[in-house]
């Protein structure tokens, strides 16, 4: 496959830079240096030492907090070799999985195509680590601001070089697939067709009761077994490798955007602990879902797999089972348009110390998704992910809402065949202000859903294999002699900026705030090359 096309950096920086090719070559030439005591680059490595400054707060005996400020000292390791990368799709052949794919081979030729608003390009739009920058400091001279594309932060895969396949229940080819989902224009179909139509999906696990009766007409593309087995797990670790020795490829990041699957009962002796949930597959019972089938042959493959849907993939068995074996798990459910929207409307709201007090969610949609999500019980677990997102932004203002008070949350989605994929979003918010008055926003937002997931397909497979080739370990007084480099917790908390209900390491605080998500994502690479967090302190331009 042809390496992406170099990005001349010079138009942007005026460096001269260019981003390298991400087909498993070594380094590129970066962007930026850090020149520090603290940070130290090799060809096959960036070393950095970070201190972590926190506050720790105690409450006195007379009730009152005292903030005591903290520091622990921790070594990074980056591997800077980027990787040759595939990605699988689980749910290959939907509206997601063809538009991200034909997206991609878009951009990768450099394609452009007419539409009646005129010509159009293939771009990365809305995608965080494509289309987006973040601040790398303030230019020595000017003191003006100096702002990289994000993907420069760290040596990250290119979209462009993804190899992908999948699976799917159903059989078309994704050409077929394209035109079933009915989201990109004729004319750019044209271009992609040939490339799309030679992708086929493998088969798939089928157990009819976890997503809508609805999907059954699709289901012709099977792997013989409706419940869970261990024959089916060993398939899908073969599948992974074949497709991984077939392609040439260093790595492989599994994502799940498959139908909404409903809620797998948590059961003891079931899906409560590692053992137990193989035991469980094992004996092929029927509360074991194919979404954590899946789950389950990635860990023991040592695939980072992503749940790009609000089902509960992730028993408790399978985190433990992916923190016995240190792979890497995330979720869950893409966070694209409305949702995505209200957790920045309401972390503006409420952190203006105006108390919102209702909030009314619609959806309208008319694609397959919408079709899986008019049945009750997976409609439920959409519900559970897309209400979910304000808790701890509510919770974080003490001043405006009591102990256990919250606004009013309510969610509908209702399947409309005709609005295809451009869901319309529907919300109103309705908030108390100063001395008794009341602020009520009305949105009708136009969202076309799978042109805002694909995007966050991207990142969430960027990023999980970027986190592959981070290390860290405590240095200083913190180390007690612990010397060996070691990986992220397996529950990859820092992709919940992409997705609604994100999924964080057992007993860690869950954060929704869109802000926090990108700071946290943004600080933590920044640690990586040794460098302070995002400060807006520029106190530079108030201390003179
Ligand atoms: N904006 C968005 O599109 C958005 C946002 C958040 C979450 N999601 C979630 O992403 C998922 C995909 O959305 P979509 O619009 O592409 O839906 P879709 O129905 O078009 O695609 C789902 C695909 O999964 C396939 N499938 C179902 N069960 C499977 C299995 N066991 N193995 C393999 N394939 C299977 C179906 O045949 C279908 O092709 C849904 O769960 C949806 O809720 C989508
Ligand atoms: O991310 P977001 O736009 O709030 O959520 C979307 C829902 O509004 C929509 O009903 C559903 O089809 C998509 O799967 C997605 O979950």
């Amino acid at each position: 496959m042809a390496p992406h096309a170099e990005t001349d950096m010079a138009s942007v920086n005026g460096g001269g830079h260019s981003n390298g090719s991400s087909n498993g070559s070594a380094a590129a030439r970066p962007l930026f240096t850090v020149s520090s005591p603290n940070v130290a680059y090799t060809d096959a490595e960036i070393r950095s030492k970070y201190t972590y400054r926190t506050t720790l707060v105690d409450r006195a005996e007379d009730g009152k907090y005292v903030a005591v400020p903290k520091e622990t000292l921790y070594d990074f390791k980056v591997d800077r070799k980027i990787p040759k990368l595939g990605v699988m799709l689980v749910g290959l052949g939907g509206n997601n999985g063809s538009t991200v794919t034909a997206g991609i081979i878009a951009n990768r030729r450099g394609l452009k195509w007419d539409t009646r608003e005129g010509p159009r390009a293939a771009n990365y739009y809305g995608s965080v680590i494509m289309g987006s920058t973040m601040k790398l400091g303030t230019d020595a001279k000017s003191g003006k601001d100096v702002n990289i594309p994000f993907h420069d932060v760290l040596p990250m895969v290119h979209p462009n070089d993804l190899v992908i396949g999948g699976w799917d229940i159903s059989k078309l080819d994704l050409a077929a697939a394209m035109d079933r989902a009915q989201v990109l224009e004729p004319t750019l179909k044209a271009l992609v067709r040939k490339e799309m139509a030679a992708i086929a999906p493998l088969p798939s696990i089928y157990y009819p009761d976890f997503i809508a009766a609805n999907q059954e007409d699709r289901a012709d593309n099977l792997i013989p077994g409706s419940k869970a087995s261990m024959e089916h797990v060993e398939r899908i670790r073969k599948d992974i490798r074949d497709f991984k020795a077939a392609n040439g490829l260093d790595k492989v990041v599994v994502q799940w955007t498959a139908n909404t699957e409903r809620f797998s009962d948590l059961l003891e002796g079931v899906n409560d602990t590692a053992e137990n949930l193989l035991k469980a597959i094992e004996a092929g019972h029927e509360e074991v879902s194919p979404s954590t089938v899946f789950a389950v042959a990635c860990i023991l493959e040592k695939t980072p797999f992503i749940n790009g849907s609000p089902q509960n993939t992730f028993v408790p068995g399978a985190i433990q089972l992916a923190e016995q074996h240190h792979a890497f798990i995330g979720g869950d459910d893409f966070k694209s348009g409305q949702t995505k929207m209200k957790s920045a409307l309401v972390d503006f709201l409420i952190n203006a110390g105006i108390k919102l007090t209702s909030i009314a969610s619609y959806n309208h949609l008319g694609n397959n998704d919408g079709k899986n999500l008019s049945s009750q019980k997976q409609f439920r677990s959409k519900e559970i992910s897309k209400s979910n997102v304000v808790d701890d932004m509510v919770e974080a203002n003490n001043v405006l809402y009591a102990p256990g008070e919250h606004p009013d949350h309510t969610v509908v989605i209702k399947y409309m065949p005709a609005v295809g994929d451009n869901k319309r979003a529907l919300d109103e918010y309705y908030a108390e202000i100063f001395m008794g008055g009341h602020q009520t926003i009305s949105i009708f937002n136009v969202c076309e859903d799978s042109l805002l997931a694909s995007p966050l397909i991207i990142d969430l497979v960027i990023l999980a294999e970027m986190m592959t080739r981070i290390q860290w370990k405590a240095s200083g007084p913190a180390a007690q002699g612990d010397t060996d480099y070691k990986g992220f917790h397996s529950v990859l908390s820092i992709l919940s900026y992409m997705l609604k209900a994100p999924l964080t390491p057992p007993g860690t605080p869950v954060i929704n705030s869109l802000a926090k998500q990108r700071a946290a994502m943004t600080n933590i690479f920044r640690a990586c090359v040794g460098l302070e967090p995002e400060s807006d302190m520029t106190l530079e331009h108030k201390l003179f």
